[in-house]
Parts: structure tokens; sequence; C-alpha cells
């Protein structure tokens, strides 16, 4: 059998507390490709996210990655992805750099691979400085460089970012989309959502509209000035 490369969502239904959530949700997306969720608050975008990473039960429907299935095969698709959260989410008892190593661990990462990722990235998001210190004592920007680095480091074929910028400085923003646009480069499957519709303009090649859990428009970026006019309706 030829498996299909990509990202496959099929049918899936959400329900939270008996309510529709995400309902028939389908879309496809290729390798490479930059693609952004967009919608009002409350449309569905970090529900969709939450289901693909297997953090939301989903009611029915199918997800398949490069022909790995979430439900018949969840800890090797699990693998091959890694997703940045809207908030930050780490561990209290561990640094930033016993998270890095915790990543490393999980995704197999080569040691010495590990160690050069890690230096690159944390200078480039200027927290040289703060590699030995607990969540507490981070501002919550440093917080989500630190998980932005912990998603980066895995070369995996799907990256799922819930908000990119939010609570980045600018340097680190500009940074985050250079290598964004690298690991798409690569083959890498970018899913993001994001409020920033001009930003996301220069990030992605493609869009999906959502609204109250269903997708209502999708196609290539280019046609934006007819997704920012229905957006501000
Ligand atoms: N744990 C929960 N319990 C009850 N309802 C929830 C829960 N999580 C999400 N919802 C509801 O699901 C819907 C979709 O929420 P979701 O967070 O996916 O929206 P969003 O598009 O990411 O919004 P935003 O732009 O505000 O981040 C909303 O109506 C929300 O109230």
């Amino acid at each position: 059998m030829i498996w299909l490369q990509g990202l496959l969502v099929e049918e899936v239904s959400v329900e939270i507390n008996r309510e529709p959530i995400l309902q028939n949700m389908s879309f496809y997306l290729d390798p490479g490709t930059i693609t952004a969720l967009i919608g009002h608050n409350g449309a569905g975008k970090s529900t969709i996210m939450k289901t693909l990473i297997g953090l939301q039960e989903r009611k029915m429907g199918k997800i398949v990655l490069n022909g790995v299935s979430q439900e018949e095969d969840f800890l090797p698709f699990k693998q091959m992805l890694s997703y940045i959260p809207e908030e930050p989410f780490l561990l209290p008892e561990l640094t930033a750099m016993q998270h890095f190593q915790l990543y490393g661990r999980s995704y197999q990462i080569d040691e010495q691979e590990l160690v050069e990722k890690v230096d690159y990235l944390s200078r480039k998001m200027e927290i040289t400085d703060k590699l030995d210190e607990f969540p507490e004592s981070l501002s919550k920007g440093m917080r989500q460089k630190v998980q932005t680095i912990c998603a980066l480091l895995p070369e995996v074929p799907l990256l799922l970012i819930d908000e990119p910028f939010m609570g980045l400085d600018i340097y680190a923003s500009e940074f985050l989309a250079e290598a964004v646009k690298e690991k798409a480069e690569q083959g890498t499957i970018i899913l993001l959502t994001s409020h920033q519709l001009d930003r996301v303009q220069q990030l992605a090649d493609h869009f999906i509209m959502l609204q109250h859990g269903k997708v209502v428009d999708h196609g290539d970026i280019n046609s934006f000035q007819v997704l920012k006019r229905r957006f501000s309706e």
C-alpha cells in the first residue's frame, strides 16, 4: 500500500460537556506547507490543535500523519509531531536545560546534535544565561522561549504552533518565523493559529478558516484580502 504523505484530518467531531465544539472537520496538509488556522475567539482553533496532539478526545473522525493513524498507533504518531502551546506548559521541577534534555531523550535526538541545537537556539532566543533556571524564576516570555526551543529541537514531520508570537519579543518572533520557514523548506508540515493577520500573511502559504467549529473556507494565502474582509465581518 502506498501511504499518503501529509496530514489527513477527516470528519473529526469533538464534543465537550455534550456541546458540539468541532463538527465534521476535514482538511489535508501537504508536506512543506505552512497553514494558518484563522477564526474568531472560540471558533475551535485550539481545540483542533489539542485534538491533533491527543490532549482532547474526539467523538469521531480520523487523523493520519504520513500514513500513521493517531488512533491505531498513538505513540509513533506522537513522536512525529511537536507542539508549541498558547500558554507555556513547563514542569516546575526541571530547569530550562533539563527540559531540553527531556525532549532530546523523548525524541531520541543524538546527544552531540542536541548540544549543538540547544546552543544555537538558546543564543538565537537570547536565553543562554537562563539555562539553569527553573520556570518559576523565568518571565512568561522566557518560559515561552523555553517551550518554543523544546518544540524546535526535534526534526518531525508536523509542527503545531498555537499563537506563535504570543509573549515573544520582536527578535525571538523574527527568529521563530525564520525557523518555521526553514523547517517547512525541509518538508515539515506547519499548522499555526494566529490573530495577527499581517504576520500570518507573511509566513503562511495556506489558510483554513474556522467558524463555530466548522471549516468555512480554505485556500491559498494569496486570497488573503478576501479572507481579511470576511474575517472582519
Ligand atoms: N474545557 C472546555 N470546557 C468547555 N468548553 C470548552 C473547553 N475548551 C474549549 N471550549 C469551548 O470550545 C469552543 C472552542 O474553543 P477554542 O479554545 O478551540 O477556540 P479558539 O478558536 O482557539 O479561540 P481563541 O481565539 O479565543 O483562542 C469555545 O466555545 C470554548 O468555549
